[in-house]
């Protein structure tokens, strides 16, 4: 005999009203769930079940009747008999959810299963803005691959253009009430189940509106606090009243909670939940994408957050005398991301150079101390990206695939750009390109202040594509109008139009002030595209830059790096770019295919996700 866990149920057919995915828990190899009392008459859809040992096991999808559904959700654990099963059942078709389910099955899995809880601002494709969306839309899917029980808590953001993503995700019929900020605040779930992930939705009226998720054109929204604050405290509810796919995912739990917005999470579990006796086993670790974003607010508004009195330490948060704004101002003020830190049992960084750049006084934007404090839980972990999205031989907003065995397809992406671009059709002229928010960290500075020298002195072709500061948007309307064959400005957010800079151009420059990890280097590199970038954080970790005398001449590297940050540096590493793009093109190919060959994927971080997580339990919760 052995024992499996049902994972979750789905309507399949009239006649047989579910499909149930089940996990093996005591290894073996299994076929099908019957009871043997004859109570549960159970029809197997296929026999796929393998049991993998340990804690891990196979998964499948089995078609159930009304009445055996009704037997297994009294207790989940049914025990099964294998032989009996060869004599009583019969195989039908597959159901279409099977796909998703044995997708993970090339790729290792866990040894121990967690119930894992990810807790974001947004998330792709459903509201991605920049590059913790992607995250959120990918790391989520790796982790259940693995084996992991993953559920994603994000707001139902509905702004008009981006309904439609999430029409997918159906209403939960449950409600919470929320208390905060006065008053008390109902919130919808909305959910929907794809590639092994639970995709939770949060509903509430303040996330119905124009604009992106954090803004509109007017600036910040006003009451970002209160949004991201009912967050929190519905991703906490989440697990404990979810019955998802027939049944919750339990206190047992570890919260994966993403930059200030979700960093009351690890607050209210000490707060709110541990003082009850909830929560005492789940364990939670805040991953820090940004540390320029903190969720400061005044002190005052702390009494609004639905935490008790006695933790405002934990979110206290003085500025030093230079940051205030005259002599009676005390400097005081709550800041979300700081009480994470401090609250949260364990902390991520998204690459091992960021995780250490936070803990220094260049870095760590006013919280250095604190994070060196929690050195000995703190740690790096480089992003991976989602190959299934970003991949040239398969892209669909590109014209012609391509791939590292044939380049051919990269000229004719190239010239498809500069034709969609008004640009001259030139394949000896190398382009150049820019994807991002266009924000100091960024380091739009130096191109603003550099660009007229390079275009002066370089045969190159630039294009931009960001949104963010209005002065530099005006900037590159203007460098457009000025220099109509070598300069072209997108002001937008356009996902189709990155992935086809990200092709076409032969170059991408990269000068961010400070860069956590940097995912455009890691898509350019994935696309033979040579990254050009600053060296730091994460840029610094996962471009190699180029030495052309190494390995017997053969050379060595994935791209330039530069520093220090200065607009001499920037054009010196654009000039080497260009000389070897432009003379040597047997060893420019070299860097292309090295940068191709290079294994970004998320399987490798899932698993240290996994290590550090497994970490997380072996401790007592660090607040209580
Ligand atoms: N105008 C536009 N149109 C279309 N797409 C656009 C766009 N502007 C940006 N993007 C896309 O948004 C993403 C940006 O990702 P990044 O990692 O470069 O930066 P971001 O600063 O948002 O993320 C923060 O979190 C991520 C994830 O951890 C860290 O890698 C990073 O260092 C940290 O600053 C990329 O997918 C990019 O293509």
């Amino acid at each position: 005999m052995a024992s499996v866990q049902i994972l979750r149920s789905s309507i399949v057919s009239p006649q047989f009203t579910r499909g149930l995915c089940f996990s093996v828990r005591s290894g073996g190899t299994a076929n099908f769930p019957h009871r043997r009392n004859g109570a549960a008459d159970c029809t197997a859809l296929r026999e796929t079940v393998s049991g993998g040992g340990g804690g891990g096991g196979g998964r499948s999808v089995f078609s159930v009747s009304a009445d055996a559904v009704k037997e297994l959700e009294k207790d989940f654990v049914v025990h099964f008999n294998a032989d009996q099963y060869e004599k009583n059942m019969g195989i039908l078709n597959l159901i279409e959810e099977e796909e998703e389910i044995v997708e993970g099955n090339n790729v290792d899995k866990t040894k121990v299963r967690h119930n894992i809880v990810f807790v974001t601002s947004e998330v792709a494709p459903y509201s991605k803005t920049g590059g913790l969306g992607d995250v959120s839309g990918s790391l989520p899917i790796a982790l259940a691959a693995r084996g992991h029980r993953v559920m994603v808590v994000s707001p139902r953001y509905i702004n008009g253009s981006t309904n439609e993503r999430f029409a997918s995700a159906k209403d939960v019929g449950y409600r919470s009430t929320i208390y905060c900020f006065e008053g008390e605040h109902q919130v919808g779930y909305f959910h929907e189940y794809r590639s092994g992930v639970d995709w939770v939705f949060i509903d509430h009226l303040s996330y119905q509106r124009a604009g992106n998720p954090y803004g509109d054109e007017n600036g910040a929204f006003g009451d970002n606090q209160f949004r991201f604050t009912l967050l929190s405290h519905a991703a906490c509810e989440a697990p404990l009243v979810l019955p998802l796919g027939g049944y919750t995912y339990g206190e047992k739990c570890l919260f994966l909670v993403n930059d200030w917005h979700a960093s009351l999470v690890p607050i209210l579990m000490g707060a709110k939940y541990r003082p009850h006796g909830v929560y005492r086993d789940a364990r939670s670790i805040l991953v820090i994408h940004n540390l320029s974003h903190q969720g400061v607010e005044p002190a005052t508004t702390f009494q609004s957050l639905g935490l008790p009195s006695n933790w405002y330490g934990s979110l206290e948060w003085v500025f030093p005398n230079w940051a205030r704004k005259h002599a009676l101002d005390k400097g005081e003020a709550v800041n979300l991301l700081k009480g994470a830190i401090v609250t949260a049992d364990r902390i991520l960084t998204v690459s091992q150079g960021y995780a250490w750049e936070i803990t220094t006084v260049e870095g760590g934007q006013g919280l250095n101390e604190l994070l060196t404090s929690r050195n000995n839980t703190l740690n790096g972990i480089t992003n991976g990206i989602d190959i299934s999205d970003w991949d040239p031989s398969s892209d669909n907003y590109i014209s012609s695939c391509y791939s590292l065995h044939d380049l051919s397809g990269k000229v004719k992406c190239k010239a498809d750009l500069q034709r969609e671009l008004g640009l001259p059709i030139r394949p000896d002229c190398p382009m150049v390109g820019f994807i991002g928010r266009l924000d100091y960290q960024k380091g739009i500075d130096l191109i603003t202040s550099a660009m007229p020298e390079i275009l002066q002195h370089n045969d190159i072709q630039f294009v931009m594509l960001g949104s963010g500061d209005p002065s530099t948007e005006y900037w590159m309307n203007e460098m457009e109008s000025r220099y109509r064959d070598r300069f072209r400005g997108w002001v937008g957010f356009d996902v189709s139009v990155s992935h086809r800079i990200t092709a076409g151009c032969d170059i991408l420059l990269m000068p961010s002030r400070f860069e956590p990890c940097g995912l455009n280097q890691l898509y350019a590199m994935r696309y033979g595209t040579v990254p050009i970038v600053h060296r730091t954080g994460g840029l610094k970790d996962t471009v190699e830059d180029f030495n052309p005398f190494a390995d017997e001449g053969r050379g060595r590297g994935t791209g330039w790096s530069f520093s220090p940050l200065s607009n001499e540096s920037m054009i010196q590493s654009l000039k080497f770019a260009i000389e070897t793009y432009k003379h040597h093109q047997p060893t420019w190919k070299g860097i292309m295919k090295r940068g191709m060959s290079k294994d970004f994927t998320w399987d490798h971080a899932a698993e240290q996700y996994e290590q550090v997580i497994g970490w997380a339990f072996i401790d007592p919760p660090y607040s209580s």
